[in-house]
């Protein structure tokens, strides 16, 4: 049961096999048994929604929806009505929405049902999931290393199959490295896909809602429910609605995939380029076309994103002043102390770094030199994408440097936004990516990077899908979760 594809589980639901209290039941026990190791989840549902389930068999009833009665996990940054919204922070350790993200909308209506909410690194800062608020999260292959970030309760609860969808977000690789430190497949569409509105905002330009799932097929199912314009997000895009197709036979036949050879040569870790190329052979096994491209400004992406991210996370993070959001101090002399014991408080240390330096880039004496230099920056390697995607269609490329690392490894300075090399480029780029498990070195998993052109969710989501027809990596999961 708890290894089954959502389509598996679906026609299981739909024949009444199992009912959907049943299926959720099988996995609300997961999580109350797992939580204990792996703390992935913040909030576990001690009942389902009424409301939720009763949708769900509705849904059944009439048929032809293959999400209805399926499980699953939001984010904790995605708003829940009724349901506490931390983003892994004191800030908002006491914060309960009064409305939905449409997302969360968007996959109630189709009858899923939320069973919690996952942990995640303060704010979406971070690659580890060690920046939270609500204790760290341990990788369900290896409990004493992180399970990659920010969204790394998502990934860890999948992982365990503790659930067998849930969201994430994804603003410089927080769906993609987390996927692939798990085992796990992770969409980030491309950017204005999905709509960001109840999503709380890290930094606004980079920011995409996604899915973590064990397959590429689930992760498209999923997808095609939670995207589409909606007018409350001026940056969600007027596209045609995403459907996801599943291919019905292998084909990548005179695919052309573009190979970044320079990033694989960069790698040091022997297993993960080891895997990396077996797996680019198996698509051209299929009858892609490999074919070598230069991403010649990629190695400036991480400069300017933390320059650009924090200088977002500065304006979007000062609405938590106390007053109008979020915590409030006891220690009030005065309005100035208001505002700085009520931040010091409530935000954690990486958090109030990214402030500072945000604050700082976008002073006035700084900006031209680090925020509009990061910007230009942002357009070249943009610039490098487009030409690219003039030679092909896909591209296929490493997620992480390494794989999982141990808890307190990369406590230091900025050590950890190295994890971001190789997914920040798409991320500044704002192009749909994807990360599939490939295999594992030393017993953990590592992933491929798909990346496409924008708003071509299908076709990465194609390749990863006839990849996984093949081999059963997307199907392994840590025996001790059995
Ligand atoms: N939010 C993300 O995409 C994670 C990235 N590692 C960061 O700390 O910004």
């Amino acid at each position: 049961m708890i290894n089954l594809s959502v389509r598996a589980m679906s026609a299981m639901l739909e024949s009444k096999q199992i009912s959907v209290q049943e299926l959720c039941g099988v996995y609300s026990d997961r999580t109350q048994a797992f939580n204990a190791d792996t703390n992935a989840l913040i909030t576990i549902h001690a009942e389902l929604n009424a409301a939720e389930l009763l949708q769900a068999q509705a849904l059944l009833k009439q048929g032809g929806h293959p999400l209805a009665g399926i499980p699953l996990v939001h984010k904790d940054l995605f708003c829940t009505h009724g349901v506490k919204t931390t983003c892994g922070s004191n800030m908002l350790a006491e914060f309960v929405p009064p409305y939905n993200a449409t997302v969360v909308q968007k996959l109630s209506d189709q009858g899923m049902v939320s069973i919690g909410k996952a942990n995640m690194d303060e704010f979406a800062m971070g690659s580890s999931n060690e920046h939270s608020a609500f204790g760290l999260v341990s990788n369900p292959w290896d409990l004493s290393r992180v399970p990659g970030g920010s969204s790394g309760g998502s990934a860890a609860a999948v992982a365990a199959r503790m659930v067998p969808i849930a969201t994430g977000t994804d603003t410089g690789g927080s769906i993609r490295q987390p996927a692939a430190f798990c085992g796990i497949t992770g969409i980030k569409p491309s950017y204005g896909r999905v709509s960001r509105y109840g999503m709380v905002a890290f930094a606004s330009s980079l920011d995409q809602g996604g899915v973590m799932a064990p397959s590429a097929d689930d992760c498209g199912l999923v997808l095609s429910a939670m995207s589409g314009h909606d007018p409350l997000d001026s940056t969600s895009a007027q596209q045609p609605q995403f459907d996801w197709q599943k291919p019905k036979t292998p084909d990548s036949k005179g695919l052309k995939v573009g190979v970044v050879s320079a990033w694989i040569e960069d790698l040091q870790d022997e297993g993960i380029k080891q895997r990396t190329l077996e797996a680019i052979a198996q698509l051209q096994a299929n009858g892609a076309e490999l074919v070598e491209i230069d991403l010649p400004h990629a190695d400036l992406a991480i400069s300017a994103y933390y320059v650009l991210a924090p200088a977002e996370c500065s304006s979007n993070l000062s609405r938590f002043d106390g007053v109008r959001f979020g915590h409030q101090t006891e220690h009030v002399t005065d309005l100035e102390s208001l505002y700085r014991q009520s931040r010091s408080e409530g935000f954690g240390q990486e958090v109030q770094k990214r402030i500072m330096i945000g604050a700082w880039a976008l002073s006035s004496g700084y900006y031209d030199a680090y925020y509009l230099k990061a910007q230009k920056v942002r357009r070249l390697i943009s610039d490098d994408f487009k030409q690219a995607f003039s030679q092909v269609d896909v591209i296929a490329c490493p997620v992480s440097p390494e794989v999982a690392f141990k808890h307190g490894d990369k406590s230091e300075g900025v050590s950890m936004y190295q994890a971001d090399k190789f997914t920040i480029p798409a991320s500044l780029a704002g192009l749909p990516c994807l990360s599939m498990p490939i295999g594992f070195t030393q017993g953990l998993p590592v992933g491929l990077q798909l990346i496409g052109n924008y708003f071509a969710e299908q076709s990465i989501l194609s390749l990863a899908d006839q990849y996984q027809q093949q081999t059963n990596f997307h199907l392994q999961f840590p025996e001790a979760f059995a």
